[in-house]
């Protein structure tokens, strides 16, 4: 098994909900960048980007990301961090890249009832479509793909550890 994991993938892809359950499965200690953010810097990611924008939240990731090579873990990683080419390439030099796909009917429908996320934020389905199809080559980068769509979590754990132990 790798000795670290990234999951990435859209909002709402189950990226979190996954990786912990992940973590428990094969004995690995889970990490959230978008936990590691709100912890070190004692606020929320929607007040980061209200006070200082997008640009600086993803500099924030590249820091959360730098600050746990070290670390055997699971990464769970925010929806937007594959946008930064440097991300990009911290992951794939550091470790097993997974993608997490999810139609973007389903993505919605999970994500509906939760606020927190500002760039989901008064969009409406085409523009988060939109937002969606801009990152998709970003996410096709990683080592392994897998649709999350219709499918539990207990099923996601037993199809990503098959595939991480090939
Ligand atoms: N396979 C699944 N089936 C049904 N619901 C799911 C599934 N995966 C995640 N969810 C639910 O969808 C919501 C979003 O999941 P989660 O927070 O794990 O997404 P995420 O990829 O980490 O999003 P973000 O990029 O915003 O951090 C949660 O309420 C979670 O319980
Ligand atoms: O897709 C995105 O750009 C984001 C996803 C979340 O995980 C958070 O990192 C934040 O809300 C931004
Ligand atoms: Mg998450």
């Amino acid at each position: 098994m790798n000795e670290k994991i990234y999951l990435t993938g859209f909002m709402g892809s189950g990226k979190t909900t996954v990786g912990q359950a992940l973590g428990k499965a094969i004995g690995y200690q889970v990490i959230d960048t978008d936990q590691w953010i709100e912890q070190t810097y004692r606020t929320s990611i929607s007040t980061i980007f209200e006070e200082k924008g997008e640009d600086y939240f993803r500099s924030l990731e590249t820091e959360a990301l730098r600050n746990l090579l070290n670390k055997r873990a699971i990464i769970t990683t925010g929806g937007g961090i594959v946008v930064r080419e440097e991300n990009r390439q911290i992951m794939k030099q550091s470790g097993k890249v997974v993608f997490l796909d999810c139609e973007i009917e389903e993505v919605i429908r999970r994500t509906s009832m939760d606020h927190s996320r500002p760039l989901l934020k008064q969009k409406n389905k085409e523009q988060i479509s939109a937002m969606f199809k801009e990152r998709l080559p970003f996410y096709r980068e990683a080592d392994i793909q897998i649709d999350t769509t219709g499918k539990s979590i207990l099923n996601l754990v037993e199809e990503l550890k098959s595939l991480m132990l090939k």
